[in-house]
């Protein structure tokens, strides 16, 4: 016997000549629901325009530095390397744990490039909302992937136990060092004041430079806390430096005042969109830092599959909650001078 056909379902609507159609009563007529608030955290995945937009610009007119780097910090492209690390904490850095290892280390792309980042810009943050208004950000100049790399974190390696740093040493080529102890041999003969005044200057920043206090650094963090090592961006740094906390932060894409409509809801508008995550540099084969996108995870609908951090919305992270408990110890005891 010949398998029976599945009844197809009409989608024409029949009329009934001989009366009422058998079968359940029609459903009522539901009053018409609302139109869905303007943003919802689904609303916000789906509705962020899929026009390409072109990228915001991220570098300085000169090119050379990012947008809004301040003037007085030295840009870095590379790490900075403390003198007070010994031997066997740069054999820790130099060493990458096996591929089989609890904590394999992804690794950064070996044509990573050095400079300003294209991905992201530096913009002071002006929203009253902003528990960091007055200070800058880090925000995606561009739409970004779930689980893709920003920019790396540069700063100054230290040994993160230690509690006082000392100057920080610029490792400068043997055309500055001919360049520098030419100036000294010029200002011997002429401008001595200026050079004096410029010397005074020099012993001043030193000064405050091996005074320098890790412990109080806003910017330091654990490269590995087993090893021994963090990096510190308060002195010198890249755009990383810039990226903020998550807390408290208004999400761009709900409108002031949006009241969550579900616990979901009020836990996907209060959510870090990247992380800090210890990586392998190929190139310098050393450990290091970097910002990426949080990956999409499975509870991730719509856009937010292809979109982890829209264009133009602050890449945020979580310092964790001993960052804050220390910031609030310090301030408690009085030593924290933020
Ligand atoms: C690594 S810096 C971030 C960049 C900083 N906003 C700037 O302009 O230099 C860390 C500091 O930023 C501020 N910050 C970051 N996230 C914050 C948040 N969610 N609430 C309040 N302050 C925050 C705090 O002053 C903190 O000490």
């Amino acid at each position: 016997m010949a398998p029976k056909e599945p009844k197809q379902k009409s989608i024409i609507k029949k009329s009934h000549p001989g009366g009422k159609p058998k079968g359940p009563k029609p459903p009522k007529p539901q009053p018409r629901k609302p139109p869905p608030p303007p943003s919802t955290a689904t609303s916000h995945i789906i509705q962020t325009p899929k026009l390409q937009q072109p990228p915001l610009p991220t570098t300085s007119p000169c090119g050379n530095l990012p947008l809004n780097w301040p003037s007085n910090l030295p840009y870095l492209t590379a790490p900075l390397f403390s003198p007070l690390l010994t031997p066997s904490h740069y054999s820790a850095l130099r060493t990458r744990p096996p591929a089989d290892s609890i904590e394999p280390l992804d690794e950064l792309p070996a044509n990573y490039a050095a400079g300003p980042c294209k991905k992201a810009v530096i913009l002071p943050i002006t929203d009253k909302r902003h528990p960091a208004c007055g200070q800058a950000g880090l925000f995606a100049a561009r739409d970004l992937k779930p689980g893709e790399l920003v920019v790396r974190y540069l700063g100054e390696i230290h040994p993160g136990g230690e509690e006082w740093g000392g100057r920080l040493v610029f490792p400068s080529s043997e055309e500055e060092k001919e360049g520098e102890e030419k100036e000294k041999e010029e200002g011997d003969e002429d401008g001595k004041t200026d050079k004096v005044k410029q010397l005074v200057e020099e012993e001043k920043e030193e000064e405050e430079q091996v005074q320098y206090n890790y412990k109080q650094s806003d910017y330091d963090l654990w490269l590995d806390h087993a090893l021994d090592l963090a990096i510190d961006a308060a002195r010198c740094g890249n755009e990383a430096r810039f990226v903020n906390d998550y807390r408290g932060v208004p999400s761009p894409a709900f409108p002031p005042g949006y009241k969550p409509q579900s616990k979901k809801e009020e836990l996907f508008m209060k959510r870090p969109n990247a992380e800090f995550k210890v990586v392998w540099d190929p190139l310098r084969q050393e450990r290091t830092m970097a910002v990426y996108v949080l990956p999409a995870g499975k509870k991730a609908v719509g856009r937010a599959r292809e979109v982890g951090v829209a264009r133009g919305e602050e890449v945020v992270v979580s310092y964790g909650k001993g960052f804050w408990e220390g910031r609030r110890k310090a301030e408690e005891e009085g030593g924290y001078e933020g």
